[in-house]
């Protein structure tokens, strides 16, 4: 496995948000984290990411055997050891090119990133990783546009292709399909599924369509406890998860429980978690 909580808890005040959560995740694995509105799955991001400082617990990456413990890293760290979100909120240099975001991202995560005086040609291996990436999300004909000149879809494929120049072990999708116009829908499919069969993922959504169709695993929190885990179809079975949902999804799978609409659906991320 490259990923491990134990006794994971974040209370805030009287409120427990996320509560003792145990949870294991594979290398190659896709996995869904869903529950309704408030159960804790952004405060388990940021615990991940070390956005937030548990109250109790452990959060450790790595494979078996060089597990490395991150409980009280900050978010740098916790991405230099290979766990890499991508944010609700859009965090890309608006005004750079969709290339230079990307390009600066690979750089950024390379091991000397700090020495001004690297060679020209090391430069030129960022520049090419940049390329590979934006083929890969789907952006190559888009690399000389200013990132602020995207579709909010074509915007997502941007945060996923920043999180992949990080070479993470863990890359968390947070919301990748939030504001994306339903055309382009099968597209941000496409690239979980593509960026799962190389890292595992583990991915908020709202969209109960979309994770259902792409998930191997779904993890439900409900008031910041895992209340079932297992394969989509035996998830959408299960009663508990039913009444966590308060009958707003629909066990046959025609309905979305909580499709969160594009405008709002980036408001999440707290005050400073960035
Ligand atoms: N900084 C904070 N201070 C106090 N309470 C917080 C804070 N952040 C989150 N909470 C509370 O913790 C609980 C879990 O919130 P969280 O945002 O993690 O849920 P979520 O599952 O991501 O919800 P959504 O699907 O609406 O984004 C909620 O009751 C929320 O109000």
């Amino acid at each position: 496995m490259v990923l491990r909580t134990r006794g994971l808890t974040k209370e805030f005040g009287g409120l427990t948000a996320v509560d003792d959560v145990d949870f294991e995740l594979g290398s190659g694995e896709l996995c869904s984290l869903i529950g309704p509105n408030g159960a804790g799955k952004t405060t388990f991001f940021d615990l991940l990411t070390g956005v937030l400082e548990p109250t109790a617990g452990t959060v450790e990456v790595g494979p078996d055997g060089s597990r490395t413990d991150v409980t009280d890293a900050a978010p740098h760290e916790t991405a230099r050891l290979g766990i890499h979100r991508s944010y609700q909120v859009t965090n890309v240099f608006p005004t750079s090119t969709v290339f230079e975001n990307v390009r600066i991202a690979a750089q950024a995560a390379g091991s000397d990133a700090t020495n001004f005086w690297r060679n020209a040609e090391t430069f030129g291996e960022y520049r090419e990783e940049a390329r590979r990436i934006l083929d890969r999300v789907g952006l190559a004909a888009d690399a000389d546009r200013p990132a602020s000149a995207l579709s909010h879809g074509a915007k997502r494929q941007l945060e996923v292709g920043i999180a992949l120049a990080g070479d993470p072990d863990v890359l968390l999708l947070d919301e990748p399909n939030a504001g994306v116009s339903s055309e382009s829908v099968g597209d941000i499919i496409d690239l979980i599924e593509d960026v799962a069969t190389d890292h595992a993922v583990l991915l908020v959504e709202h969209n109960m369509d979309i994770v259902m169709n792409v998930s191997e695993r779904v993890v439900v929190l409900n008031r910041g406890s895992v209340i079932a885990d297992g394969d989509p179809a035996a998830v959408r079975a299960d009663e508990t998860v039913q009444e966590a949902y308060l009958g707003g999804y629909d066990p046959s799978g025609a309905g979305s429980p909580d499709t969160v609409d594009s405008e709002n659906a980036g408001d999440s991320p707290r005050e400073g978690s960035a």
